[in-house]
């Protein structure tokens, strides 16, 4: 089979290269040339474990190849991703602009029947404007090529993404024709092989399936984040709490831990996207719109906790963060919560050195020189008066406390994401605050 991936971001290069190692034929596009020439090298646009050896493997071996000729990548292929950004409007609806030149490139160079797939999160009814996209195209050409359109939602989580593309809970596929079925069964036949189930429905549930999955992940975030804050006024542990209910099975253990937010390019978009569409059809998504409240009070949560540990006294104070990324394991500094935090702190007149393992030059694009980036997690730490836990990459979970108390002029740790042990940090002599536990440190007057 031959497929083009339209697109090479971290969807659309962890896609065409998924697929490219169980042997299918695949040429990843993408409009911005430097992107291209640089995966050329084999220098990857985005940092995802184990990416990179594996496109260059499938690079080696003839069946990946990188170009910005829509034309000539197009011509002859079973199936076209499009899995180009559809980041949010002004008005928090899914911008199609891109997804929508892509169809027309499709339309304007395709030479023989194919199936085109939107791989991108798009709102229901995006696979009926991709297939009139496509139609004026040919018709603009005078030409008849029949074509069927499918919406393939993608479910990979960034710093996990190879082995939720190779190993997926399902593989959801909107279609409308038998023909179209018959194409996605045969390029997902290696996933079917492996035991992993296909749900084929049609176009416009898969499309809201998407929606509907992150929001209710999101859902579940923002509801333990305010269970969180409710247990810490309370006197209760928000772990317990969360191993409580996580052993139903009903509930789940995944989802549920509590922090600062929700971030990345993903939740926060759809979510807003979700609610948009919904007021645009007369119907109010009162339980988003909760979701996407909390979430916003939820960033600035870690902060409050700096500014009342001080006494409301920032100015001047030295903080050290650790972590920049929306989560670990990814450079992506999209929606990440860090940007609040780091708002905030700068504008109540404390400095900012951080230290993230990937995504300090992902970072410095927004963040500039307004913060220091620091050469590792020790170094960020020199005569700091707190560190603030932000992204909980694994090398920052079992650290060296007694150097750590060595370096900082005070030793006060806010956690964002609740990775210590709150007696073991008090009896090493650390003021230590974590999301949803309630800590015994005699708050200033
Ligand atoms: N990032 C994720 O974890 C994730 C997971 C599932 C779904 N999604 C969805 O997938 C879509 C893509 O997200 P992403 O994070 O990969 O985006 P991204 O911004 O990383 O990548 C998009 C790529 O598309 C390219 N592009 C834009 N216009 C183009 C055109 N006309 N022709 C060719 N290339 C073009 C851009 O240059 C860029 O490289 C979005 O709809 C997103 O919501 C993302
Ligand atoms: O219990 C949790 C789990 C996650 N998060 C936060 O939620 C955000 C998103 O995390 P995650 O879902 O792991 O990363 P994404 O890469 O954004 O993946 C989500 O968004 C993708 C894009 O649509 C989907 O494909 C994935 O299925 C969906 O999990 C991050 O800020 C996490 O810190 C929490 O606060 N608590």
């Amino acid at each position: 089979m031959k497929i083009a991936v339209v697109g090479t971001g971290y969807v659309g290069l962890v896609t065409g290269t998924c697929f490219a190692e169980v042997g299918i034929e695949v040429t990843c596009i993408d409009i911005d040339q430097k992107k291209i020439d640089n995966l050329h090298k084999g220098i990857l646009p985005i940092y995802e474990p184990g990416l990179e050896e594996m496109v260059t493997r499938n690079v080696e071996k003839g069946r990946l190849q990188f170009s910005t000729n829509l034309s000539e990548a197009i011509k002859g292929c079973d199936v076209a991703f499009i899995a180009v950004g559809t980041p949010p409007g002004e008005d928090g609806s899914a911008d199609l602009k891109y997804v929508l030149a892509v169809a027309r490139g499709i339309g304007e160079h395709m030479s023989s029947y194919g199936v085109i797939v939107t791989k991108s999160t798009v709102p229901v009814g995006t696979a009926a404007k991709v297939r009139a996209e496509i139609e004026k195209a040919l018709a603009k050409r005078g030409e008849d090529i029949e074509f069927d359109v499918a919406s393939n939602p993608e479910f990979l989580k960034e710093g996990a993404a190879i082995d939720d593309f190779l190993k997926p809970d399902r593989i959801v596929v909107g279609i409308s024709s038998e023909r179209a079925e018959d194409v996605m069964t045969k390029l997902y036949k290696p996933f079917l092989l492996n035991g992993h189930p296909i749900i084929f429905m049609d176009i416009p549930s898969a499309e809201m399936t998407k929606y509907a999955a992150n929001s209710m992940l999101a859902t579940k975030i923002s509801f333990m984040n305010d269970i969180a804050n409710l247990c810490e006024i309370m006197g209760a542990d928000v772990n317990m709490v969360r191993r409580g209910i996580g052993s139903d099975a009903r509930i789940g253990t995944k989802f549920i831990y509590p922090g600062i937010g929700y971030g990345g390019s993903c939740f926060p978009k759809d979510v807003k996207a979700l609610i948009k569409t919904a007021q645009e059809n007369g119907y109010d998504m009162q339980v988003l719109r909760a979701v996407e409240s909390v979430n916003e009070d939820q960033k600035s949560v870690l902060f409050d906790k700096v500014s009342k540990h001080f006494g409301g006294q920032l100015k001047g104070l030295k903080i050290a963060l650790w972590g920049l990324s929306f989560k670990p394991k990814t450079d992506d500094m999209r929606e990440a919560p860090s940007l609040v935090i780091i708002e905030k702190l700068l504008a109540a007149g404390c400095t900012v050195t951080a230290y993230d393992p990937v995504a300090m030059k992902e970072a410095e694009h927004t963040l500039g020189n307004s913060i220091t980036y620091a050469k590792d997690e020790f170094d960020a730490l020199i005569d700091a008066d707190a560190l603030l836990i932000v992204t909980e990459w694994p090398e920052f979970r079992v650290p060296n406390f007694s150097v750590m108390s060595r370096l900082m002029k005070q030793k006060a740790i806010f956690d964002g994401r609740n990775i210590y042990d709150a007696k073991e940090l008090k009896e090493l002599g650390f003021v230590y605050y974590c999301i949803g536990i309630k800590t015994d440190h005699k708050e200033p007057a």
